[in-house]
Order: C-alpha cells, then structure tokens, then sequence
C-alpha cells in the first residue's frame, strides 16, 4: 500500500466513517464533502529588485451552517488547491465538536515568505486580501494566522481591508490580530494551551503519568513552542525536538536534551539565530533516530503527511497528539489503530486556536477585554466540555478518539443543516 498524501481524501475519508456509524441520511456526507466556496486569486507583487511576481492565493469556506467561516492563512511553498480544501473542511469540524457558532474556512499564498522581505511581504498581504476582500467580513468569513503568519500579517491585512471596507473598522473580520489591534490575551498561546489540555486529559484516561513520561515533540513555531511551555508547566520533561534543518537531505534533524527542554532558552536561540539548528544545550540527533526512539507521547506540531505508513510501522509511542493539522496520512492511522496507538486527532488535539479567536471575535464585537485568566480559564472549561463528549460517544460506539471526535461534531453539524432545509 502506497500513501496517497492527499489531505483532501484524508479528510473525506474520516468524515464517510463517521457520517455511516451515526447512520446519518447521506445528503450529509455529499455536502460535506466539498467545501461550499472555493476561491481561487493571482496577486502581484512588485519585488524589490524590479521585477514582477505572480503568486497563487485561495481562500475556502467549506460549510457554513453553524455561522460565518473561520479559519486561518497560511503562507508556505506546499500551499495547493486540496490542502487548503482539507483544512477549511477539519476547521468545520473543530467549530462543530466546540460548539461555537462557525463553518470552517482556510486560506493560504503558495510563496516561501522566508525568501520574502519585509516590503514584499506586506505587499503580497494586502495583495491577499484585495483580491478576497469581497468574501471577507465578520459575518462572512473570518481569517486568522496559520503557518508562517502571525500578529504582524493580521494587522496588514486588517488595515487593508478597513481601506477597502469604507473605513468601516470591523476588527472582528480578522482575529489573532495584536492586542492593540484588538487581539486577545491568550491567543498566541491558545493552540498549545489546548495541546496540553487534552494531552492531560487523554493521558489520564489511558493511565499515562505526564510527568514521567517520554515526550517527543515536533515543531517550535507559535503550537510547538507553547505546548512545550505548557507542558513544562504541568512538571512534564521534553527530551525530544524534531526540527527543519536544511543542511540535511530530509529536512529535518532533532535535538536531545537530557534533563528536558527549557522553552525560554530555545526561544531566545531561536529569535537570535532564525533556526534551531545548531542550539547549544542539547545533541543532535538524525531524523530516523528521533522516530525510532521509544516514546509514551508524540506530539507533531509541524506541518501535515509527517506519519506515513512507514513511519508508522516503526513507531513505538502510546499516545499521539496532533498539533499540527493533518500530521498523520490515512494509511499510517490504519496501522496506528492496529497498534492500538491512542491519537488525539488535530480536529480536538489542535481545536484551542479557534476556540480562543472566538473569544477575541466575541472581545471585538462589546469592546470588552478579559484577562489572561479568564480567558484560559474558559478555554480549559469549553475544552473539557468536548472532550466529556467525545469520550462519551468513544465508550458508546466502541471507537477510538478521531472517530468519536468526528461523530460529535457532525452530529451538531447534521441537525443545523437539516433544520436550515439543506437536506
Ligand atoms: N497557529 C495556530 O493557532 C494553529 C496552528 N495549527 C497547525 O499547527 C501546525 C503548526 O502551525 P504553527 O505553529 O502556527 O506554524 P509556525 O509557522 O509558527 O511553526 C511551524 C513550525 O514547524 C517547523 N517545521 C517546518 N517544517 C518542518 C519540518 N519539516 N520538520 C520539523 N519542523 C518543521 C518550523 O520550523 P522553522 O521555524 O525552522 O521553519 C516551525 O517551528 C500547522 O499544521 C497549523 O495548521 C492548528 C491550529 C491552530
Ligand atoms: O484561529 C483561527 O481561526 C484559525 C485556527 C486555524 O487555522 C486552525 O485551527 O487550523
């Protein structure tokens, strides 16, 4: 069996199960499994040497029963048609298992933004969002950082589109936007925050004890850093850090640190150098050591299609939480299933990004601001609510946590769109 390393069909795939064992009428799945819009632009970009660059934006909003599409941007050179359909069709099932009132939406710009500089890359933002403006608002279709976006593009495309909107400054159309543009305390941490929340949770279930556990964690961008950070706060050690290297043919290299990361001091490294190769306080290891190590917890928090069929064979691990969206192909699940491997799947592992710009949407509609606390505080209650549920219907359909994940929210899901006559 080959892997097919379509996230499109990945996600298809998931949700056909999930829509058959709750015996769901099949208009379901058929509308499901497309998204409702899919747009797709050219912008140009004036470089700085003179020349003219054309680059391929999309913007998809896959189903917006439950309210206005959410979901993030993301700027990287793999950016295609089928991945951005994928994630905008998981960022309607993460708004239906959290029960927050959004359909999913997903964007991205096929660009390296690392060969980018500074002039040119907000030039290709406010590119981006001149070409989609139209489909944009807060009652519409809401974006929000992905990889290699951040605070910095939101504010970019913010202003653009409040130029372009009639000076009309609805905040609320972007979130994970600054915090004197309007972001809320405990954004950039949210993703990872919700990592952790779940990892505990599902750990406990299977009986796993976080603090003397063997971490491996994929990834230290905005999801990998805070997980590590939160992780560390729970008195867990991560010893293990997969990362890009491009001084190897993969990729990829990882760090061992015996006594366990500190999440301060790989930030610091990380700022000064734009890269984490090279960090002094741990051994490099090679890409196939790190995943032939034997783990009790993996957490990729990456990018998608990392667990393939292969790797999956050789991993010897308890429990996987997906950070990252799409991490594991459909044929590595089969054999983790076989494995009994646990797998938090990113639907839920992932879901504390959007659960949070909500919170920031909510914040911008009264131009009322909560604290860190509380908003941490109402991510960990919202996020336990979901996750009573699923394991809920994990017990009662006998199935494992992505199945049960998947049932919960198109449950919600199902009912809106029959109550809205859409079947
Ligand atoms: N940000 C958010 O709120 C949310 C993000 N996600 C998902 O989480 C994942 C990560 O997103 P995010 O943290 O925001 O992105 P970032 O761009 O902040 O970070 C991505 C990280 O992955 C690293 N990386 C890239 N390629 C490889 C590789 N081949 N091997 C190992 N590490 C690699 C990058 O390293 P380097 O810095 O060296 O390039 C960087 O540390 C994505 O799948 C995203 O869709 C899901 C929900 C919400
Ligand atoms: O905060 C958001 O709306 C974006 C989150 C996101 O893109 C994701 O969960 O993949």
């Amino acid at each position: 069996m080959t892997d097919t390393l379509n996230p499109l069909e990945s996600a298809q795939l998931q949700i056909k199960k999930a829509c058959e064992k709750l015996n769901l009428n099949p208009a379901v799945y058929e509308i499901l499994k497309q998204p409702q819009r899919f747009i797709e632009i050219s912008i140009p970009v004036k470089m700085d040497d003179g020349s003219l660059k054309v680059f391929k934006g999309y913007r998809s909003a896959h189903n917006h029963a439950l309210g206005p599409s959410k979901g993030g941007v993301r700027f990287h050179q793999s950016v295609n048609v089928e991945e951005v359909k994928a994630l905008s069709t998981w960022m309607t099932l993460k708004a239906g298992l959290l029960a927050i009132p959004y359909g999913g939406g997903k964007g991205g710009i096929c660009v390296d933004p690392k060969k980018l500089s500074d002039r040119e890359l907000e030039s290709l933002s406010r590119g981006y969002v001149r070409g989609l403006y139209k489909y944009l608002g807060e009652r519409i279709d809401i974006p929000a950082p992905d990889v290699n976006t951040n605070g910095k593009i939101m504010s970019y495309f913010i202003d653009e589109y409040t130029k372009l909107n009639g000076d009309k400054e609805d905040f609320g159309t972007f979130t994970g936007k600054p915090l004197i543009l309007g972001g809320s305390l405990g954004r950039s941490e949210a993703t990872g925050y919700g990592v952790v929340i779940t990892t505990k949770y599902a750990s406990k279930k299977i009986g796993l004890d976080l603090k003397n556990a063997e971490i491996g964690l994929q990834g230290f961008g905005n999801v990998g850093s805070f997980t590590l950070k939160y992780l560390v706060e729970e008195g867990a050690k991560v010893k293990y850090l997969s990362i890009r290297d491009e001084n190897e043919e993969c990729g990829r290299s990882a760090l061992y640190s015996e006594d366990g990361f500190d999440y301060e001091s790989l930030q610091k490294y990380r700022d000064e150098n734009k890269t984490l190769v090279g960090y002094p306080k741990a051994k490099k290891i090679s890409d196939e050591e790190f995943w032939q190590t034997k783990f009790d917890i993996l957490i990729p928090a990456a990018l998608e299609n990392i667990i393939t069929e292969k790797i999956a064979k050789n991993l010897d691990v308890k429990l996987i939480a997906e950070g990252a969206n799409g991490p594991t192909t459909p044929e590595a699940d089969i054999i983790l299933k076989e494995k009994n491997v646990e797998v938090i799947p990113d639907v839920l592992a992932n879901s504390g990004g959007v659960l949070v710009s909500y919170y920031e949407w909510i914040q911008n509609q009264y131009g009322n601001y909560w604290s860190k606390e509380e908003v941490q505080e109402k991510q960990e209650k919202d996020m336990l609510k979901a996750l009573e549920g699923i394991f809920e219907i994990k017990e009662e359909f006998n199935t494992n946590i992505r199945e049960a994940s998947y049932m919960f929210a198109i449950k919600r899901i199902a009912e809106a769109m029959e109550l809205r006559g859409w079947y």
